[in-house]
């Protein structure tokens, strides 16, 4: 029961979708906390905000998570993704408690034909991929008790994510253009969090030791970028947004400065197998985040 948690599951990050979410389900059980009072440019702090807290466990949502940018501020992003994570687990080894860590589809080259399941070699394409896989390792070098959730194309109603994304550009533009040739797997950033929060008791009864590792975790049923957008415009139109007009691409006729992965689809039968969980279809929990987002503008 995660009631039984009061106060002491501590969240890394504040603003930011995941952390948003696990907020809102986890209520008196989680302390949320983000920049300026801990930020991962400045390591030597870590431990003594951390110890105030007194926390039985720690997720990490903090991450640089411009893709793009990324490639061009290669030192920032590795400071976060990398060096921030690593010495996030040093610190929980030291206090002796669990670390929940996100990492991301990224990791993979995208070149597999089927979906990657948790032990396919990894081999990011990206300076964000190559970060997080840096931090990945990092973490369960410091920290052998950490468990790795690597989830994909996560979205709410909140952020810079795809699905706000499709929405503000058909309030400007009557044709959209968007990629058909990259497959993945649209997470709710609420339907993650609640899986989360739901393995956290799980940890504890089974001990970390045991469930320590690396998970794939995301949304259910599998998309194109192009089919994504399609069904993001589809419920959209129920709030009276004005379709554009919205064609396939290639990725070749949308340039980008990171290379995102052909295919990057999780096989999520681990963590079904040992939290006995699997996150809803994607297609149902869609309609939840266009319903917040026509209701909050
Ligand atoms: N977004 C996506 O599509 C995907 C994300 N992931 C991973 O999931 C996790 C959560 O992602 P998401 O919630 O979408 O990310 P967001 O970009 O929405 O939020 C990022 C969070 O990182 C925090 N942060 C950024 N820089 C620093 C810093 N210097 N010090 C401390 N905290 C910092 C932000 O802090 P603050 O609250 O202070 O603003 C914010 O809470 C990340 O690990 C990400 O790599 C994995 C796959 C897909
Ligand atoms: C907005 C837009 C994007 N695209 C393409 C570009 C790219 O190939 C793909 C996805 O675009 P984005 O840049 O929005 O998504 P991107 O930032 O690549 O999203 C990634 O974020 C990081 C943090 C992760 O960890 C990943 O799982 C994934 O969610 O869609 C279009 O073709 N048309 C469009 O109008």
């Amino acid at each position: 029961m995660i009631s039984n948690f009061e106060n002491s599951i501590l969240v890394i990050g504040r603003n930011g979708q995941l952390a948003t979410s696990l907020s809102k389900l986890g209520k008196e059980s989680i302390t949320c906390i983000g920049r300026p009072i801990l930020d991962f440019n400045y390591l030597d702090s870590i431990l003594e905000i951390i110890k105030r807290h007194k926390p039985r466990i720690i997720i990490n949502t903090a991450a640089w998570t411009a893709v793009d940018l990324a490639e061009k501020q290669k030192k920032a992003a590795m400071q976060i993704n990398y060096l921030g994570a690593k010495e996030l687990a040093h610190v929980c080894n030291n206090i002796q408690i669990p670390l929940i860590h996100i990492s991301t589809d990224y990791v993979y080259d995208g070149k597999k034909g089927s979906p990657y399941i948790e032990t396919d070699p990894i081999k990011p394409q990206t300076v964000y991929g190559r970060s997080k896989a840096a931090g990945e390792l990092a973490v369960l070098s410091e920290n052998p008790n950490s468990i790795i959730l690597r989830t994909s194309w996560v979205y709410s109603s909140c952020g810079e994510n795809f699905v706000c994304k499709i929405i503000n550009a058909s309030k400007k533009q009557s044709s959209l253009k968007v990629v058909a040739d990259q497959y993945g797997n649209p997470t709710n950033s609420d339907d993650l969090a609640n899986a989360i929060i739901h393995i956290i008791p799980q940890i504890f009864y089974k001990s970390p030791k045991k469930c320590q590792g690396i998970y794939n975790v995301s949304g259910t049923g599998s998309a194109s970028w192009y089919e994504f957008a399609k069904i993001i415009l589809e419920e959209s139109k129920n709030y009276g947004l004005l379709l554009p007009k919205l064609t396939p691409i290639f990725t070749s006729d949308w340039p980008t400065l990171a290379k995102r992965p052909k295919n990057s689809c999780l096989d999520c039968k681990k963590f079904k197998d040992i939290f006995g969980i699997r996150l809803p279809y994607w297609r149902s929990s869609i309609k939840k985040t266009i319903s917040e987002i026509f209701n909050k503008n």
